[in-house]
């Protein structure tokens, strides 16, 4: 565009009709310069606040300028030869964002052109953005103080709230102090993150294999408690690698691209015998301009990165869909205002300087045109055994990869193929995947998953659950398509992790009675060849192992007792619990149709449980998992889908409703509780056909002890049973009168359908029974209902009064009701204890004190014997007087 003009009047030496023309100016003086981004923001803003519409503005400079630019063309002409080196490498430049776009063979016009098609797209993709940002409003004007706020930079005349975010952050800043995250390189984004969550230091397990797999790229195999922050031993390797891996691409891309620019260069210097100087010149502004776009695009391109990233999160955490259609009908919108927005341009350039001709994909002899920027390659797939866990690890590490401009998608069950497609479709840098639902998608050829032995990174948590025998047969296609002709392994990093990855089992008792017969003896599997069983699964070399799982997996602030019951007793001991220990709670059972029946129970006993199951559908899956989260005092009754990976801050109690049949499964289920160093307990339920489970699990654990039974008030047993009873017999009487409603409206339906006439004693006999049902049950739910009224601990008798105003007494009461599990066992284990040493036989401390007189200094002994004699004498007096 014509930047900076002046004009002289020109004498019209000439003859003809000259009817309404007032005289001829000439432009003197005048600058030709590329539509900057920045520059156009200006522009844009300056348009909106005067309040002119910009396309009107478009619309009159043409018509002024329409017989102008005849002239300005000629003088531009010479002024723009000069240029001509910088506007071929701006052109480059824009070919390569533009990728499809083609310019004609390089003439002066072109160039001209050319520039005016560079304003244009770089004005069409602000336009847009403006647009959509306009539209977003304040969410994005927040959203982008926040990054305003992650630069450490002072910016002098802002709005005061910005300001206010800025200090703010970096007094957080101030007071994180993340020096303990030295030990590898983390990117500032990446550390700031870490600090916002108070992460002021890498846990254990991260401590030990973060730089083996940052700075050495060594694969790991790492094994580690539950709850010990293994995503994050995964998930900052496999982030900082992508970063590099970019970087470095990027790097290379600029290189070509400078070696291009040279080529193209000197054969316009052959072309054109421009002075040296000058080119030199041209050379430095045009990289100087390079250096800026590229800055503003990559800006850019990590901006939207960010904003897919963040709809995709969005995307992935509502599968309903509502929110399809919402999204979906704000993308048309999008769509369409992008396309009026060309429009405009469109008019604008072709009224002014800018004429732009574009052919799609023409080969131009001679000129190397940038390959056709490729969609984000995939670097890394992270499988995980449950769709729960999958969502659970994206949630965990967006934040982090936003940061730094990487994107995430899941690929689930449960999820509707259109979005499914539509996240891939953005080109994820990493996908998090459950192997069915990916097998699936793989198989259909999906674009993004088409070159999958070609990722950099692949991570495998809960692997010893994924490589499980008769378990996801698609993990194991889904290796040998990663693996593929095997040429790539060697560049690929890779991550094992589980909590029970060197868990071994007691060989089962038939195989050990088959032993004693057969030749061909079964051996136990020692640590290190389960875990040469995972590598040659994998097809890794030479990793580094971690194992601090101290032989249990479980955590160390993990409290643990069971119960023992009759199978009738179950409920009871539940419904105690849960009402005399209120938490958190999360229930496990080995079926689902055990969680179903707990559920509707545990409903009718006003204990509001959630459920969590596989035959759920996934949608609700989800919602439960989030209303469990949300709600403080919440119950959960799950099958073994909830018992890997999922972290669910502060959740109190784990109750084993029935006996886990495998020792991994004990410790991922109790593993819900007692994370990140928090304390939590877990109650195992035994029934006596669950003996042998419970022997064998402790066992494998390595118990050398009983696990210690959980104190349970007797008093108030009888109130319990009766709730429960009640409940139970509520329920079956519930179902009765279900099947014999739709037994009732069964009959009557077919008779209808088959014309049948019905005999009406008969059907009157029908209803009165399900009437009579009915009431019962109606009955029956008053009955339980006022029961339930109707504290079950004398404490919450008092509680009631203290509603009533008796406030001290609620500060005691209370404590004594909240009381809480851990410490009601932990006291038990303390008593028991204590009772313990007191069961030691006189011999024991006999003995005990010889060892001590042998240990003893002399003089300590003396007063002993001292102070024995002395009581020897008293007893000896107290008996004389006696007597
Ligand atoms: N460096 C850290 N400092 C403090 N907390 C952390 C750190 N790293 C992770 N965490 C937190 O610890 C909790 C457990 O982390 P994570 O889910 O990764 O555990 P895990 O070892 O994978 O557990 P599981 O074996 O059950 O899958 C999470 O809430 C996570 O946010």
């Amino acid at each position: 565009m014509v930047k900076k003009s002046n004009w002289k009047s020109v004498t019209i030496d000439a003859t003809g009709n000259f009817e309404g023309l007032l005289g001829i100016e000439e432009c003197t003086d005048y600058n030709i310069s590329s539509f900057s981004k920045k520059k156009y923001k200006k522009r844009t803003r300056e348009e909106d606040s005067d309040g002119v519409p910009k396309k009107k503005i478009k619309n009159n400079n043409a018509e002024n300028s329409n017989d102008e630019n005849n002239k300005i063309e000629e003088e531009a002409e010479k002024e723009i030869m000069k240029g001509k080196k910088t506007m071929q490498q701006n052109l480059k430049k824009d070919k390569k964002k533009n990728n499809k776009k083609v310019i004609e063979p390089l003439d002066s016009k072109n160039l001209e052109e050319s520039k005016g098609e560079n304003s244009e797209n770089e004005s069409e993709k602000e336009i847009s953005n403006s647009k959509k940002n306009a539209k977003k409003g304040n969410k994005k004007k927040k959203k982008k103080r926040g990054k305003k706020g992650k630069k450490p930079v002072k910016v002098d005349n802002k709005e005061d709230d910005d300001q206010e975010t800025l200090e703010k952050e970096d007094i957080v800043k101030e007071e994180v102090n993340m020096d303990l995250w030295n030990i590898v390189p983390l990117p500032q984004p990446v550390l700031d993150v870490l600090a916002s969550k108070k992460f002021t230091q890498p846990t254990e397990i991260q401590t030990l294999t973060l730089p083996a797999a940052i700075l050495g790229y060594r694969d790991i195999l790492g094994a580690a408690e539950t709850g010990s922050g293994k995503t994050l031993a995964f998930g900052l390797p496999i982030i900082s690698g992508i970063l590099r891996m970019k970087k470095k691409l990027a790097e290379e891309e600029s290189e070509s691209d400078n070696g291009m620019e040279e080529d193209e260069n000197e054969i316009e210097l052959e072309e054109n015998d421009d002075s040296e100087a000058e080119s030199d010149e041209n050379e430095a502004e045009s990289e100087i301009e390079d250096s800026e776009r590229e800055s503003e695009n990559e800006e850019c391109e990590v901006e939207s990165a960010n904003e897919e990233c963040e709809a995709e999160s969005e995307d992935n955490e509502d599968y309903e869909a509502e929110s399809d259609d919402n999204e979906e009908s704000e993308a048309d919108e999008n769509e369409s205002e992008e396309e009026e927005v060309e429009n405009e341009d469109s008019e604008e350039t072709t009224n002014g300087i800018g004429c732009v001709k574009v052919i799609d994909d023409i080969d131009i002899p001679g000129i190397q045109l940038p390959k056709k920027k490729r969609k984000n390659p995939l670097y890394a797939l992270i499988l995980t055994p449950t769709r729960e866990l999958a969502v659970q690890i994206k949630n965990h590490l967006l934040p982090i990869a936003k940061s730094v401009g990487i994107q995430l998608g899941v690929v689930i069950g449960g999820m509707a193929a259109v979005k499914q497609e539509r996240v891939l479709s953005k080109g994820p840098e990493i996908v998090i995947a459950t192997p069915g639902r990916l097998w699936e998608t793989i198989q259909q050829n999906n674009e993004h998953l088409m070159n999958l032995d070609e990722i950099k990174f692949l991570a495998i948590d809960e692997t010893d659950r994924m490589l499980e025998k008769g378990h996801f047969q698609e993990l194991h296609d889904i290796l040998l398509k990663i693996n593929g002709d095997g040429s790539n392994k060697q560049t690929r990093q890779n991550f094992v992790f589980s909590a029970t990855l060197t868990l071994i089992h007691e060989l089962p008792s038939h195989i050990k009675k088959k032993n004693k017969w057969s030749a061909k003896k079964t051996v136990e599997m020692t640590p290190a060849q389960k875990l040469k069983k995972v590598v040659d699964q994998l097809g890794i070399t030479n990793p580094k192992i971690v194992d601090i799982t101290k032989g249990t997996g479980t955590s160390s602030t993990l409290t643990e007792c069971k119960i023992s019951c009759t199978i009738d007793e179950k409920d009871y001991y539940m419904y105690y619990f849960l009402k005399r220990h209120p938490g958190r709670t999360l229930v496990f059972c080995n079926s689902i149709g055990c969680v179903k029946r707990l559920h509707t129970l545990f409903e009718m006993l006003g204990c509001k449980p959630l459920s969590l199951h596989a035959s759920m559908q996934q949608t609700q899956r989800l919602k439960n998992l989030d209303r469990f989260r949300d709600t403080e005092n919440s119950v959960l009754i799950a099958t073994d889908v909830a018992a890997r990976g999922l972290d669910i801050p502060s959740v109190q109690h784990v109750i084993h409703y029935q006996t886990p049949r495998t020792s991994e499964s004990y410790v991922h289920r109790s593993g819900r509780t007692a994370r990140a160093s928090k304390e939590g307990i877990t109650i195992l339920l035994v029934e006596i056909t669950e003996v042998h489970h419970y022997i064998n699990l402790c066992k494998t654990l390595g118990k050398t002890e009983d696990i210690p039974i959980f104190p349970v008030e007797r008093k108030y047993f009888e109130a319990v049973k009766e709730r429960v009873n009640l409940a139970r017999n509520l329920d079956k009487l519930d179902l009765k009168v279900r099947k014999s409603t739709a037994e009732v409206g069964w009959f009557e339906k077919a008779a209808k359908e088959m014309d049948m006439i019905i005999d009406d004693k008969a059907m009157k006999y029908d209803l009165m029974d399900s009437n009579k049902l009915k009431k019962e049950c109606n009955g029956m739910r008053k009955n339980l209902s006022s029961l339930l009224n109707r504290p079950l601990f004398p404490d919450e008798y008092r509680l009631s009064e203290v509603q009533q105003g008796l406030q001290i007494k609620a500060v005691l009461q209370n404590q004594m009701y909240t009381r809480s599990a851990i410490d009601v066992m932990k006291d038990a284990i303390v008593n028991k204890k204590l009772k313990d040493q007191r069961k030691i036989p006189k011999s024991m401390f006999k003995k005990a004190k010889k060892e001590h007189e042998v240990i003893l200094p002399k003089q300590l002994l003396k007063k002993t014997e001292d102070k024995g004699s002395k009581k020897g004498k008293n007893n000896r007096n107290r008996k004389k007087n006696k007597n």
